[in-house]
């Protein structure tokens, strides 16, 4: 079911601090840990979403205990992964290529499907590199079905991980539990979100997983036990990105408490995307608080490190002063929606002049208007659409349900932050 949304439109500069749940990222890696580890962990603060709960499914159909504290936390207590079982994706890139190279160590038949668009997405390139390791697997797209017998055989594959991280990310997760381990050799164009993959690399070693990653492209996880162990999980910082932009576009300050000094996530580059841009981005005890322009400048910029905030800093771009250039992101096609295409054809119908390029978007800006921002079934197209509604009448996001993937509380907190609810606390 879609639900339609006018998005909030102010002329008063955004005044609030907004926390954010957890990490996709973060939370999606941890349950896969803990469900291969050896023994129960607690997962804190983690984030429960479309996304995180359909990883949640997929590890209980497998056998897997995930129990609910009271505090919002997760208990895992892993078990032999043991087939048949129908698994759901939803359009879950980390559950289509996560949970694939776990499940080649269940015993029996385990078949995957997923969204009508999730159908599309890239997967071949890990189901071949799985056949390769020793899995006999059924299709090389959503549906498919992995046929296991409780052990894979492991060793080097080379794949070409140029369309996801996640291709690189799902097979390290697993690969500790593999009879020789596994060695991931990537060959060809430069593969995107190299920050997803130090996040799993670390991930893995916190808990005693050996994993040498000094090579270029390459990437060696060492046979062994996966130790069980506890996560208190970070706020996701991508999904911070549009609340940050409300403070950018409209001249006002938004705060995010609990933002990581140090961090893997990518959505971190939002403050030298935000200061490039002329707002003032202060990192303290407080957290991230962004304060806007007075002039909001258009940047050039590669954003293949950080893609997942492609939609927010189009949807910026687009009520910015100058030319905006985003290059880096060919692979963004192969997202949610084909985001290239969507962001250019929404904001042009908004009136707007955005343009399509081989490997990203040029985004001149013109004033716009409103009517409906399509969100593609893309939690990101919607809370862009969101973003430029705060600056223009009547733009109407056609499915603001979609942002559950990730925030399903996205409305509720886009209004408290319009509120200025939490202002006092500032
Ligand atoms: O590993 C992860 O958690 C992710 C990796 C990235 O995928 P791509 O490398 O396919 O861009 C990112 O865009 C996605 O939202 C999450
Ligand atoms: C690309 C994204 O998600 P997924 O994990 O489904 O690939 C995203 O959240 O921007």
């Amino acid at each position: 079911m879609t639900s339609h949304w006018l998005a909030p439109r102010t002329d008063s500069p955004v005044h609030a601090e907004v926390p954010l749940p957890g990490s996709k990222s973060i939370t999606n890696r941890a349950l896969v840990l803990a469900a291969l580890a050896d023994g129960p962990s607690v997962l804190r603060a983690p984030l429960r979403s479309r996304d995180s709960e359909l990883m949640v499914g997929t590890l209980r159909a497998l056998g897997v205990g995930v129990a609910d504290g009271p505090d919002g936390s997760w208990l895992v207590t892993p078990a032999p992964l043991t087939g048949p079982a129908e698994l759901d994706c939803g359009l879950a890139g980390t559950v289509m290529r996560f949970v694939p190279p776990a499940a080649a160590l269940a015993k029996g038949t385990v078949r995957f499907d997923g969204d009508p668009r999730a159908r599309e997405r890239p997967m071949g390139t890990i189901l071949e590199a799985l056949r390769a390791l020793g899995a006999d697997i059924d299709g090389d797209a959503l549906p498919f079905a992995l046929h296991g017998t409780g052990h894979l055989t492991g060793g080097q594959v080379v794949i070409d991980a140029s369309h996801s991280s996640q291709f690189v990310s799902g097979l390290l997760l697993s690969g500790a539990r593999y009879d020789n381990g596994i060695t991931v050799v990537h060959d060809g164009k430069p593969v995107p979100s190299l920050p997803h993959i130090e996040m799993t690399v670390e991930m893995l070693r916190a808990h005693g997983v050996e994993v040498e990653d000094d090579e270029p492209n390459t990437w060696r996880v060492r046979p062994g036990v996966i130790t069980a162990r506890d996560w208190d999980i970070e706020p996701d910082l991508s999904n911070a990105t549009p609340f940050l932009a409300a403070a950018a576009v409209t001249g006002g300050q938004v705060t995010v408490p609990g933002w990581p000094t140090r961090t893997t996530q990518p959505g971190d580059a939002i403050r030298e995307v935000l200061t490039l841009m002329g707002c003032e981005v202060v990192l303290d005890e407080r957290g991230l608080t962004v304060r806007g322009a007075d002039v909001l400048t258009g940047i050039d910029m590669d954003l293949r490190h950080a893609s997942e905030l492609s939609p927010t800093i189009a949807a910026i771009a687009a009520l910015a002063e100058g030319p905006t250039r985003l290059r880096g992101i060919a692979h963004i096609r192969g997202h949610e929606t084909d985001r290239l295409a969507a962001l250019t054809a929404e904001i042009n119908r908004l009136g707007g002049d955005a343009e399509e390029t081989e490997d990203g978007l040029v985004i001149r800006p013109r004033p716009l208007h409103g009517g409906v921002w399509g969100a593609y079934a893309d939690h990101r197209m919607a809370t862009a659409g969101a973003i430029i509604g705060l600056r223009v009448d009547g733009v109407e996001v056609d499915d603001i349900g979609t942002t559950a993937k990730t925030m399903p509380d996205f409305p509720a907190m886009w209004r408290t932050m319009l509120d200025g609810a939490a202002v006092e606390a500032l």
